[in-house]
């Protein structure tokens, strides 16, 4: 292999699943490790064997059908673990046997009582014997970052001696900071004599939050492997994340000239599969396949990005398998990006329509955290039907059980500001009869549809008044976050239009 490409070791299906709550059955290890295998990870370790007779399955079901990616199972310097696990990864064309012990002097004192020297002998019985059952073994000190430098060199090279091609170097608790970690590995690599013969791994917890800043800091020391998952799920606070790893090593390879054999464009549709079958929701501000992690909602963000992209977004949403950016509209968007969400969704319009339209937008974004496209839809579909003549300016209604419901509605009609409060059957009718006694007609009502256009209670309303006059109907939409204006609005387009057709079909006036 070459002398810069990482090797990336997936743990998804074993230190993933240790996360409480986030145990996989047996289809779901398959589909998960065929997406990984797909994605081209290199190594991906199955879960535990002897943990149970499922967790056996699992691995042995993973090494039946992945092909192109090596499949590891975990085993502790036990007899039982090792045979089992060889067991379980036989099927596959390319296994590993993973064995590891604790080599830190906690550990070794109060988790496993032996002494250092015993421990010694572990590895060396461990690892020779993984090795008499499958060619690639690999070890692995259990909390590493926390062992003593002089006796973690000795087990180092114990392991390579009895044929370990692979040495992990896990910072199990997560206690590491990258220069620290990076200067140990750099402290294996000029110490142990043999380590020409391994490749070296690490294997990084982020209970500090610093899992791949040390994972990426142990790979310019040396380290050629990196144990990671994916969305980070893993014991504790998680293990490095897998997409983080391989996206700041593409978009950052000019620091760090590292190759991976990750089909990025796959990293999305991974993250997603994962999250949905371990139901841990992915964050939305988290890197690479967090929701907002291409998302841009501020107006100078928004401008800037439409311009060239590159000014807010250091690789393209199509490198992680995302289709576009999304221009997330709400409050603190400007009218760049309301013009371009407006012609994405197929409305051209001019400058004051589109003023309008935005000083409406915006009002509705102090209204109403999420704004969708349907809301967009919905209110410059208003926008643009709404006629000089009649215009909507403002509703109070009592509405409730005790009756009688009232409406106090204000119109400008042809320019001027008119007021009239008439009560109703319910607050809808009060409201109508509000309109018709400030603009009398003899249209009738036809049709009342309400309509909630988003999902939530907070969602736009968009209600539909259907009238007809002489045989003539005109429909009128509304759309507002209070159902009530909603309908206001909507019959006053309704009557708006039909005042058109008034017009449109009058007789011209005969000429002197
Ligand atoms: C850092 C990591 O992620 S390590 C992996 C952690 N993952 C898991 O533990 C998940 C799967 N584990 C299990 O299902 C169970 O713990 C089993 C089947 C492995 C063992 O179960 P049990 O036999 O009931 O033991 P239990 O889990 O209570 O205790 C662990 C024993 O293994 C010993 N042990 C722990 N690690 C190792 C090791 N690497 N090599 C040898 N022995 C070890 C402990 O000292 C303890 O021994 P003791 O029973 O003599 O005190
Ligand atoms: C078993 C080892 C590799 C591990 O998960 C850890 O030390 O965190
Ligand atoms: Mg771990």
């Amino acid at each position: 292999m070459e002398q810069n490409r990482v090797i990336l070791f997936d743990t998804t299906l074993r230190d993933g699943e240790q996360s409480p709550g986030a145990s996989m059955n047996l289809e779901e290890k398959v589909r998960i490790a065929l997406t990984l295998e797909d994605m081209g990870v290199d190594v991906i370790e199955a879960g535990f064997p002897i943990a149970s007779a499922g967790d056996f399955e699992a691995v042995n079901a993973v090494a039946k059908v992945v092909k192109k990616s090596r499949i590891a199972g975990l085993a502790r310097a036990v007899r039982a673990d090792i045979e089992r696990c060889a067991e379980a990864v036989r099927p596959a064309e390319l296994s590993r046997i993973h064995t590891f012990i604790s080599t830190s002097p906690l550990h070794m004192k109060y988790k496993l009582q032996m002494e250092p020297d015993a421990v010694v002998q572990a590895i060396h019985d461990s690892v020779s014997m993984a090795r008499n059952l499958v060619e690639d073994v690999e070890w692995s000190a259990e909390d590493g970052s926390r062992t003593e430098h002089d006796f973690l060199c000795r087990c180092v090279e114990t392991a390579i001696a009895a044929g370990a091609r692979t040495i992990n170097i896990p910072d199990t608790v997560g206690y590491a900071v990258p220069d620290e970690y990076a200067a140990l590995i750099a402290m294996l690599i000029n110490r142990v004599p043999n380590i020409d013969q391994a490749i070296l791994s690490v294997h990084c917890h982020n209970d500090l939050g610093l899992a791949v800043a040390n994972s990426l800091a142990a790979v310019r020391a040396g380290a050629r492997q990196i144990e990671c998952t994916i969305n980070g799920l893993g014991e504790r606070a998680g293990n490095a994340a897998l997409e983080e790893i391989v996206m700041a090593l593409r978009t950052r390879n000019d620091a760090m000239p590292f190759s991976t054999g990750i089909r990025t464009e796959a990293i999305t549709r991974a993250s997603k599969l994962v999250s949905t079958v371990t139901g841990f929701v992915v964050q939305p501000n988290k890197a690479i396949v967090g929701a907002n992690a291409f998302a841009h909602e501020s107006g100078i963000h928004q401008d800037g990005v439409l311009k060239n992209a590159a000014t807010y977004e250091i690789m393209t949403p199509e490198s992680v398998g995302l289709s576009r950016s999304s221009l997330v509209m709400g409050k603190h968007s400007g009218r760049h990006a309301f013009r371009d969400k407006l012609k994405q969704l197929g409305y051209e319009l001019g400058d004051n329509a589109l003023n309008e339209a935005f000083k409406r937008f915006k009002d509705l974004c102090d209204k109403k955290k999420d704004v969708f496209d349907e809301d967009i839809i919905a209110l410059v579909d208003d926008e643009a039907r709404a006629h000089d003549h009649i215009r909507f300016q403002s509703l109070e209604v009592i509405a409730g059980s005790k009756g009688p419901q009232k409406a106090t509605l204000e119109l400008e009609i042809d320019g001027q500001s008119c007021r009239a409060e008439e009560a109703g059957d319910g607050p809808v009718d009060a409201t109508f009869k509000a309109i018709r006694a400030l603009f009398p007609h003899e249209a009738r009502l036809q049709l009342y549809q309400v309509h909630a256009v988003t999902g939530g209670t907070d969602a736009q309303a968009e209600v539909t008044v259907r009238l007809e006059e002489n045989g003539k109907t005109v429909i009128g939409q509304g759309a507002d976050t209070d159902t009530l204006v909603a309908s206001a609005r909507a019959y006053v387009t309704a009557l708006n239009k039909l005042l058109t057709k008034r017009e449109k079909t009058a007789p011209a006036p005969v000429s002197a």
